[in-house]
């Protein structure tokens, strides 16, 4: 009786629409228009974004023994991203448009030359998707088709505007006009904002707003292994905001300019098996966002190809996820040795090491880093969970509905609690005082609104799992009341202890 459609073919439109529509998501400032790569979260995001926040502090701090959180500042001395390398190397290459003003990320802009038998006739562009080769393939058929060029083309290898040579560079159009001859070569972009500590505005005064949280972890190292009895191998774990000047903000909340983010150092001894721990967590992460609802069709993996990973680094592997606008990565999991702890050794003076019983010696701790975004992971939630069906209505009558399939423990609202009718006193009443009573543990809502079958679909659409609908059986039989399932639509008795048994249950 109902035709579910598949995240992959919801559109990205359609996401924004009902993050709009239902309080999940605001453009930032709105009323002035709005500032590209900020977002506010409404009622119903606030509560999704806490909740996936929550799920992965418990799962990955409080019910482990071997994790312990903390909460560093934002702004922290300059020296720190000095130390990580944040200051001279945190940036993105950048490409003007002298034409349109427009700038993009050379990284994300690829090209080709259009080979016509044998001989290069011209150049085509095209921004970063999933595509890439295939529109610039149909891009060099245009461009022949345009010139009127006789000949076979040849297949097109696309590169990225980082590989380009110099004298490619004038040929090469830009995205935004379609022409060439406006694209500077790509120049490194620092990603960080300034800002000023203190009433003097000189060099002496500049801070960073932090790009990530991870520094914060290694620059507490010390006061957390002084404080909290841990032994190796052991992590930090911090949730909390970064901020990136990102040079082409896009894609909603997937890249956005303030985001937050969930990350973990994992410390291990330096002669630990890292390939080993670094496959335990990318395995980790990978269960855990299928345990939070994602379906496990849409994750992948990607290993960073030795050759790009910095010097450092011994692995990188990203979770990607099948997102409307393509395979993109969600977490990334790095293996990243003995890097950041030497760092603020050397440029604080101050020791980062752990002494080792066993051989009675001190050695710097690697680390395993697991990096993830919450706002990258609500909008994967968002895509996969939503569906249009077609359904019958009370009177039988064929009618869309619009439903989130979100999972129990990330539903913004657990329950609703509905009275069948909102001028009968006694339900209202009941109806009320067990609405309180789940409010004390979990997020519920009370509609007495329209009808049952209208109240029932504006659930559904916010993702609600529940809804208790209190009738005249439960003042005047056994007090059992109807509770409807939002995938299923089924409904059945159950009883307050019950009710309360399977939220226990279902949502943890
Ligand atoms: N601009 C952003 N907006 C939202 N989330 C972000 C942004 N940048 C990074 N993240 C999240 O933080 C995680 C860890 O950050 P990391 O520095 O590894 O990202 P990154 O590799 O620079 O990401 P990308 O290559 O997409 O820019 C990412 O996997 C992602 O989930």
């Amino acid at each position: 009786m109902s035709t579910p459609s598949s995240s992959a073919e919801v559109s990205m439109e359609t996401i924004v629409a009902l993050c709009k529509r239902r309080g999940f998501i605001f453009q930032s400032s709105e009323i002035y228009g709005g500032l590209n790569g900020f977002f506010d979260y409404g009622p119903l995001g606030v509560e999704l974004k806490k909740n996936i926040r929550d799920c992965w502090w418990n799962d990955m701090v409080r019910r482990r023994e071997d994790i312990v959180g903390i909460e560093s500042s934002i702004i922290m001395h300059p020296k720190v991203w000095e130390a990580s390398g944040h200051v001279a190397g945190f940036t993105d290459p950048l490409v003007d448009c002298k034409v349109s003003k427009q700038r993009f990320r050379a990284d994300q802009l690829f090209f080709s030359p259009v080979v016509i038998d044998g001989k290069t006739a011209g150049y085509v562009s095209a921004l970063e998707s999933e595509n890439t080769a295939a529109e610039l393939q149909a891009a060099a058929e245009t461009f022949k088709r345009k010139k009127a060029l006789q000949g076979a083309l040849a297949p097109v290898e696309p590169r990225d505007m980082t590989e380009a040579r110099p004298e490619e560079i004038p040929q090469i159009p830009s995205p935004a006009t379609g022409e060439p001859g406006s694209l500077t070569p790509p120049r490194a972009f620092n990603m960080m904002f300034e800002t000023y500590v203190g009433a003097l505005r000189d060099a002496s005064a500049v801070a960073y707003l932090r790009p990530e949280t991870a520094q914060g972890m290694f620059v507490d190292f010390k006061n957390v292994v002084d404080t909290g009895r841990v032994k190796l191998p052991f992590g930090i774990a911090q949730t909390g905001k970064s901020f990136r000047n990102e040079i082409t903000p896009r894609n909603f909340i997937f890249r956005s300019r303030e985001f937050e983010q969930m990350e973990m150092e994992y410390f291990i001894h330096e002669d630990a098996d890292w390939e080993k721990c670094h496959k335990e967590w990318i395995e980790w992460c990978r269960r855990w966002l299928i345990s939070i609802g994602l379906p496990e069709s849409h994750l992948s993996l990607y290993d960073h190809p030795k050759a790009k990973l910095a010097f450092y680094s011994r692995g990188t592997t990203d979770i990607m996820y099948k997102y409307p606008f393509g395979v993109q990565e969600l977490w990334g999991i790095a293996a990243r040795g003995a890097y950041d702890l030497t760092q603020h050794a050397n440029a604080s003076g101050k020791p980062q090491e752990i002494f080792d019983e066993a051989t009675r010696k001190k050695f710097v701790p690697h680390v395993i880093e697991p990096a993830v975004g919450v706002d990258r992971i609500f909008l994967a939630v968002l895509c996969s969970a939503y569906a249009e069906e077609q359904v019958a209505d009370e009177k039988g009558k064929a009618e869309t509905r619009t439903v989130l399939r979100l999972s129990p423990r990330i539903a913004p609202v657990k329950v609703a609690v509905l009275p069948l009718l909102k001028n009968k006193e006694h339900l209202v009443a009941r109806a009320q005082e067990l609405y309180k009573k789940v409010k004390r543990k979990y997020t519920a809502f009370y509609d007495e609104s329209g009808a049952i079958g209208r109240r029932y679909r504006r659930q559904d659409e916010i993702g609600t799992p529940w809804c208790v609908t209190i009738d005249f059986d439960t003042i005047e039989k056994d007090g059992t009341f109807t509770l409807r399932d939002r995938d299923t639509m089924q409904q059945k008795r159950i009883s307050e202890p019950e009710l309360f048994a399977m939220l226990d249950e279902q949502v943890w």
